[in-house]
Formats: C-alpha cells, sequence, structure tokens
C-alpha cells in the first residue's frame, strides 16, 4: 500500500482498553475517498469507539487513527476536513434549525451563508425557521448532516445515520451520501442495517469484538467464499457429502430433500461429484447477501463480553 491520501481514514494498530474491556482490538483498516464505506458490526462491536477515537473524542490506548496521516485535533480548520453525525443532533429545544446552524458558523469561523447552504442540502429550508422542538426524528437527523456539512468537508463520518428514518427518509439518505460520495468526499458509515449497506456501500468493514473480521468491496464480500451457497440434488448425498468433506464446505439437509452446501460454489460442488462418481439431478449456484455473510463471519463472535 502507498501512503495515505490526504482524504483517506487511515487506522492502524488501534486499541481501546476500558479496564478489563477491550473494546477496540488491534484494528487496521483504510477508507478510501470517493465511495461510501459502511462499517458494520454487531451492537458493542466498538463502531462507536473506533468512530470517537477518530474524531479525537476518545484517546486511544494505542494505535492512531488519521485523516492521511493527520490527527483530528492536528487538523488546520477541521470544520473543513471533517464533518461527522454521531448521534440523533441535539441542539436548543427552542432555536430555530437555521439559528442552531448560524451559531455553529459563528463558533467555528464560517460565514452566516453556510447555514442556509446547509439547509438547502439537506431538504429542510422549507423547516428553516421552525424551532427545533418541532422536528421529527427525521427532520432532526437531516439537521444534524446539515451541521456536519456546513464547512463543506472532504471527509463526513456518521454513526447510524439511518436509525429513526422511515423508508423514504433512508432512501433520501441513500441518494444524498452517494452523491456526495460522488464528489470525491470520503464517507464513512456505521451501520447494523445490513440490507441497507448493501444498497449503499461500496466498501464494507466488518468488525466484531472490537477486531476486524472482513473488509472489501461489497461484491468481493459478497463473493467471497463463504457468501456462495450451492443448492443440490442427488440419489447420493452420503457419498456427497464426503467428498465435500475433503472441500471443508457445510452441507445441510434441506426439509424438500435438497442438500444446501456453504463454502464452496457450484463449479467446485459440480466438480467433487463429478470426481467421485456421484449422480447429481440439479446444482444451483446462489449468492448469499451481506445479512448472511455477517451472520456468518460475526458468528460466535458477537456474544456479552
Ligand atoms: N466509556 C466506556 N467505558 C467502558 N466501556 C465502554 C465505554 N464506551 C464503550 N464501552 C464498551 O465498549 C464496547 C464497544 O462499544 P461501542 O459503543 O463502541 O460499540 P458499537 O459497535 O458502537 O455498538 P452499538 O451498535 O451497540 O453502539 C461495548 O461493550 C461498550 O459497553
Amino acid at each position: 500500500m502507498g501512503g495515505p491520501e490526504p482524504d483517506e481514514i487511515v487506522v492502524d494498530h488501534l486499541t481501546k482498553q476500558y479496564k478489563r474491556l477491550r473494546a477496540v482490538d488491534d484494528l487496521s483498516f483504510r477508507v478510501r475517498p470517493g465511495r461510501v464505506t459502511g462499517f458494520l458490526g454487531p451492537n458493542g462491536a466498538g463502531k462507536t469507539t473506533t468512530l470517537r477515537m477518530l474524531l479525537g473524542l476518545v484517546t486511544p490506548t494505542s494505535g492512531t487513527a488519521t485523516f492521511g496521516s493527520r490527527r483530528y485535533h492536528d487538523l488546520e480548520e477541521p470544520i473543513k476536513r471533517v464533518g461527522a453525525v454521531l448521534e440523533a443532533s441535539s441542539a436548543h429545544r427552542g432555536r430555530t434549525g437555521r439559528n442552531h446552524l448560524r451559531m455553529i458558523c459563528k463558533a467555528t469561523g464560517l460565514p452566516d451563508s453556510r447555514a442556509d447552504e446547509a439547509l438547502a442540502l439537506v431538504g429542510l429550508t422549507p423547516a428553516a425557521k421552525r424551532k427545533f422542538k418541532g422536528y421529527s426524528l427525521g427532520m432532526k437527523q437531516r439537521l444534524g448532516i446539515a451541521a456536519a456539512m456546513l464547512g463543506d468537508p472532504r471527509v463526513l463520518i456518521l454513526d447510524e445515520p439511518a436509525n429513526g428514518l422511515d423508508p423514504e427518509g433512508i432512501r433520501w439518505m441513500r441518494d444524498l451520501l452517494k452523491a456526495l460520495a460522488g464528489e470525491g468526499r470520503t464517507v464513512l458509515v456505521s451501520s447494523h442495517l445490513l440490507g441497507e449497506m448493501q444498497l449503499l456501500a461500496d466498501d464494507v468493514v466488518i468488525l466484531a469484538a472490537g477486531k476486524l473480521i472482513q473488509q472489501g468491496t461489497v461484491d468481493d464480500v459478497l463473493g467471497s467464499m463463504n457468501a456462495a451457497q450451492v443448492r443440490v440434488r442427488t440419489p447420493q448425498p452420503a457419498e456427497l457429502t464426503a467428498a465435500l468433506d475433503k472441500l471443508n464446505a457445510t452441507v445441510t439437509a434441506q426439509a424438500d430433500g435438497a442438500l444446501l452446501i456453504t463454502g464452496a460454489d457450484a463449479a467446485a460442488v459440480g466438480h467433487a461429484a463429478f470426481t467421485a462418481s456421484v449422480e447429481l439431478h440439479e446444482l444451483i449456484g446462489e449468492r448469499g447477501d451481506l445479512e448472511q455473510v455477517f451472520l456468518q463471519l460475526t458468528a460466535g463472535k458477537a456474544g456479552i463480553r
């Protein structure tokens, strides 16, 4: 791997130890600009802790989390480099959305005009003069993104942004994040909504119990051996199972008499059957979905720690 680009997120041997609990355990991965990267893991996997270390809100026990090669606190004008939405945005209840954003502009030296631009970006212009206490959860999420986008940052970090959104809101969020990545920004989104990630993300980083389980493009992760699933019918199930055992594939008998095989693709199963002179009546390769891969990858690692 070459040196990092300035807008690349680089997590390098990052560890956070809380007394007896190692929330993040020697974690290394990179997040590239111009793509949406899904940060996935079961509850308690360490996603939020990692994002907080990136943003300088939690001090790592060891290792580093940087933008290019600079820590958040070492960035000049961080509001123009990195935008973050860590939890449903909070604002003073009696303040309007626009005034909330204008106050952030004032505090960070941005022109007031950015408030209205950011409101327009997230479709909140009609609610600009409404008070925060009257905002729905979806509107609060939008306001949080508007705040993160005030400085027009090249890197955007969002922790569970789809929480509380209705299907239309989720589609809106997906389109916005894809468009922002399309402009060359780095977009890192944590979520446990796997179906949504499959639609949204280009790359995924999968975490369980503080450790990296897998990283790659969504296509690669889905296409990985564990995702492949093959459905077979044969009058010689015992012989086929014995032949597949040598490939370390898992064979499960289905209620309808078919065998479901994971850990080998259709070509490997066909070849094993041919070599062992096993007659096949049906051979169908099926692609797993991200949910399935995720469950396989994190199986047994997601327990209470
Ligand atoms: N300040 C803290 N002190 C002690 N333990 C903590 C602290 N913050 C987080 N933890 C623990 O670290 C582990 C990882 O938590 P974290 O919130 O990073 O996970 P997560 O992947 O974001 O999970 P979730 O999806 O549930 O938010 C959890 O077991 C959590 O209880």
